[in-house]
C-alpha cells in the first residue's frame, strides 16, 4: 500500500519541474521561491513516508507476534482470511488455534462485524453455553442477518421468544407420539424410497452422489416431522422439488450476508438487486408453500370427518395449531411458518452431511466396517426367525430396539461427527463485559465464534490420535460411552442443546444400518473430497460411490447359518 503512496506525492512535482523553462505552464500561485522549495519538501516527504513505513512495518510485526497473523491498516487480517479461504478455512482456524493454546483474536477490516474472539477451549464453551448462559445470547446482528428467512423461529430468537418455541417443541419431541411418527416416517422412506434409488443405481452399473441422495430423504423427513407433508425429493428420477430448491438458494443467500458488510446487503436488498433479488423470489416460493400447508391443514382440523387421524398427528404444525399464546389466542400463521421453516433448516442438511463424512470414513476403515456389520447381525441374529431359510438379511427391516442396540455404530457415527461436525463453527454475542476462564478479557459486543471442527483436533482434548478414526475411544467394557457437550460440541451444548438430538442419532443409525447392510459403499477412485464454505459442512463435490450388493449367501455364512 505504501509503496504505491510513495510515487504519488512525488509526481506532480518532478512532471512541473521538468517544465520549468515553460513559466506559463506554472499555476500562478507557483514562484520561483516556492520552486527552491521542492527538493527540500520533496526530502521531507520522503523522510516522513520512510518513517511512516518503519512504523507501520514495526506494529504490523508486534501484532504479528501478538496475534499470530499480519493485521493490516484499514482492513486487519482479512488478507489471511481470505487466502485461508481458497484452501481449508477449517483447517487454518485450528492450526491457529492449536498455536495460541485454544483462543485467539481476530482483527477484521474497520467498521467491519468480523472482529471477534475465536476459541476451542472447553472452559470457555461450558462458560458460554451453560454457566454464563443468559450473558451470551445469539445476538441482535445474528437476528437481523437471518430474519427475513428465519423470522421469529428458535434459531435466530433469544429470551421469552426462544423460550416458548424451545418448551413447547421440547415436550413434543421427547412425546410417545413423536417417537412413533419418526419410526414409521423412517419405514417408509428408506424402504419405499431409499431402496428403490440406490437399486435403480446399482442395476444400471453406474455411481450415485451418495451426499445428494441423503440431502434429498433427510428434507423429505424433516418436512413431514414440521409440516406433516412429504415434498417428494426422493421420488424416482430424483425431481427437482421447487420448494426444496428455494429453501436451499434462500439459505445459501442468508449465509452470504454474514460475510458482507451490513449496509452493503441492505442496500442490495432496498433496491431488490443480485443476490438479494433471488433472496425475496425463494422466501416467496418458501411462504406459498408454508401458507398452503398451513391453510390445508387448518381445514383439516376444523372438519369433523376425521377426528381420529386429526388427533393422531404429531407433526410440529398441527401441535403449535392447537396450542394458545399467554392471552389465549391462537399463533399466528407468520410464527406457524417460522417455527416450521427454523426446524427444516435444523433437520434439513444436519444428519445427511453427517453420514456422507461417516460413508467416506468407513471406505478408508474396512476394519470399522467390519465391526458394524458383526454388530447388526449380532443383533438381529438374536431374532427367532433369523436362523430359518426364508429369512432374508439383504432386506431387513430393524424395529427400534435393535436400533438402540447399536452402540459400536452408535460409537462410529459419533467419532465421525467429532472430526467432520455438521456445523464447523457456531456463534455468540456478549451482552456485558466478562472474562473467559482463559482469562481472554471480553468487552460487551464482542463476537465469540466457537470452532467445532477444531476442537476434534486438539491434542489437549482428544489426546495424540486425535486426528485418527478411531470408534473404539466411546467404548468402555463394551457399551458406548458419551462424552461433554463442552468438548464434543457437534450437537451444542447447555439450554440449547440440539433439540433433535435423539431423533438425529435414530436417523442416522436406522439408515446407516439399513445401507450397510445391503451394501458395501465404495468410493469412486479419485473422487475430490473437501469441505464447501456454508453454514453445514457440505462436501463440496458431494460423495460419488459405487454400490456393492451382499450377498445373501456369503452373510449367512458369516453367521455360521445354513
Ligand atoms: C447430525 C445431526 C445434527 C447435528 C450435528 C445438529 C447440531 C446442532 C447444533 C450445533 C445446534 C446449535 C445451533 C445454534 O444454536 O446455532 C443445533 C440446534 C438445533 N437443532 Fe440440531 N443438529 C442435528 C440434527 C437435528 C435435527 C434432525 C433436528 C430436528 C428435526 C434438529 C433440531 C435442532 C433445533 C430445533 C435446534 C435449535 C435449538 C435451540 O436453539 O434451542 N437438529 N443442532
Amino acid at each position: 500500500m505504501f509503496s504505491h503512496a510513495i510515487p504519488f506525492l512525488h509526481h506532480k512535482p518532478i512532471m512541473d519541474s521538468g517544465n520549468l523553462s515553460s513559466s506559463s505552464a506554472l499555476p500562478a500561485v507557483v514562484s520561483a521561491e516556492n520552486f527552491r522549495l521542492w527538493p527540500l519538501l520533496d526530502v521531507q516527504i520522503l523522510e516522513l513516508s520512510f518513517a511512516l513505513f518503519v512504523f507501520l512495518a514495526i506494529h504490523v510485526i508486534r501484532q504479528q507476534r501478538r496475534y499470530g497473523l499480519s493485521v493490516w491498516p484499514i482492513v486487519g487480517m482479512l488478507p489471511s482470511l481470505i487466502t485461508a479461504a481458497r484452501g481449508n478455512l477449517y483447517e487454518w482456524i485450528t492450526d491457529l488455534l492449536r498455536r495460541h493454546k485454544g483462543t485467539f483474536q481476530f482483527r477484521g477490516p474497520w467498521f467491519s462485524s468480523l472482529n471477534c474472539v475465536v476459541t476451542a477451549d472447553p472452559r470457555n464453551l461450558e462458560h458460554l453455553l451453560k454457566t454464563k448462559f443468559p450473558y451470551y445470547p445469539k445476538g441482535s446482528f445474528f437476528r437481523d442477518t437471518v430474519r427475513d428467512l428465519l423470522g421469529d423461529g428458535i434459531f435466530g430468537a433469544d429470551d421469552e421468544t426462544w423460550q416458548r418455541q424451545r418448551k413447547v417443541a421440547s415436550i413434543e419431541f421427547h412425546s410417545a407420539r413423536f417417537r412413533q411418527m419418526t419410526v414409521e416416517s423412517l419405514v417408509e422412506l428408506v424402504h419405499s424410497r431409499l431402496e428403490t434409488v440406490l437399486e435403480d443405481f446399482v442395476e444400471r452399473r453406474t455411481a450415485v452422489d451418495l451426499q445428494d441422495v441423503l440431502l434429498r430423504l433427510t428434507f423429505d423427513n424433516v418436512c413431514m416431522i414440521a409440516f406433516g407433508v412429504d415434498p417428494g425429493c426422493l421420488r424416482g428420477g430424483l425431481p427437482e422439488i421447487p420448494f426444496a430448491k428455494a429453501f436451499e438458494d434462500a439459505t445459501e443467500v442468508t449465509v452470504l450476508r454474514f460475510i458482507t458488510p451490513t449496509f452493503v446487503w441492505k442496500i442490495l436488498r432496498y433496491l431488490n438487486l443480485g443476490v438479494e433479488k433471488k433472496l425475496k423470489q425463494s422466501i416467496k416460493t418458501v411462504d406459498e408453500f408454508a401458507e398452503d400447508v398451513i391453510q390445508t391443514r387448518k381445514r383439516e382440523l376444523s372438519t369433523t370427518a376425521q377426528p381420529q387421524a386429526n388427533n393422531q398427528r404429531s407433526d410440529l404444525l398441527t401441535v403449535f395449531m392447537r396450542l394458545r399464546d399467554e392471552q389465549g389466542r391462537p399463533f399466528s400463521d407468520k410464527f406457524l411458518r417460522d417455527i416450521c421453516v427454523n426446524f427444516i433448516l435444523a433437520g434439513r442438511d444436519t444428519s445427511s452431511v453427517a453420514l456422507s463424512w461417516f460413508f467416506w470414513l468407513l471406505d478408508q476403515n474396512p476394519d470399522v466396517e467390519n465391526k458394524i456389520l458383526a454388530e447388526i447381525y449380532r443383533i438381529v441374529g438374536e431374532r427367532g426367525e433369523a436362523k430359518t431359510r426364508e429369512f432374508r438379511f439383504d432386506s431387513l427391516v430393524f424395529k427400534p430396539e435393535e436400533i438402540k442396540k447399536m452402540e459400536y455404530l452408535h460409537a462410529a457415527i459419533s467419532e465421525a461427527l467429532r472430526l467432520y461436525p455438521s456445523v464447523p463453527v457456531d456463534h455468540k454475542e456478549v451482552v456485558e463485559d466478562d472474562v473467559f476462564p482463559d482469562g481472554t478479557i471480553l468487552k460487551k459486543g464482542t463476537k465469540i465464534i466457537y470452532a467445532i471442527y477444531a476442537m476434534g483436533r486438539m491434542e489437549a482434548i482428544w489426546g495424540k490420535d486425535c486426528r485418527e478414526f478411531k470408534p473404539e475411544r466411546w467404548m468402555k467394557d463394551g457399551r458406548f460411552m458419551s462424552e461433554s457437550a463442552y468438548r464434543f460440541t457437534a450437537f451444542n451444548g447447555g439450554p440449547r442443546l440440539c433439540l433433535g438430538r435423539d431423533f438425529a442419532y435414530y436417523q442416522m443409525k436406522y439408515v446407516a444400518a439399513s445401507i450397510i447392510s445391503r451394501y458395501r459403499v465404495a468410493v469412486v477412485k479419485g473422487h475430490p473430497v473437501e469441505p464447501k464454505l456454508a453454514l453445514t459442512f457440505y462436501m463440496k463435490d458431494g460423495l460419488k460411490v459405487n454400490l456393492i450388493k451382499r450377498e445373501e449367501g456369503q452373510i449367512r455364512k458369516y453367521m455360521k447359518l445354513n
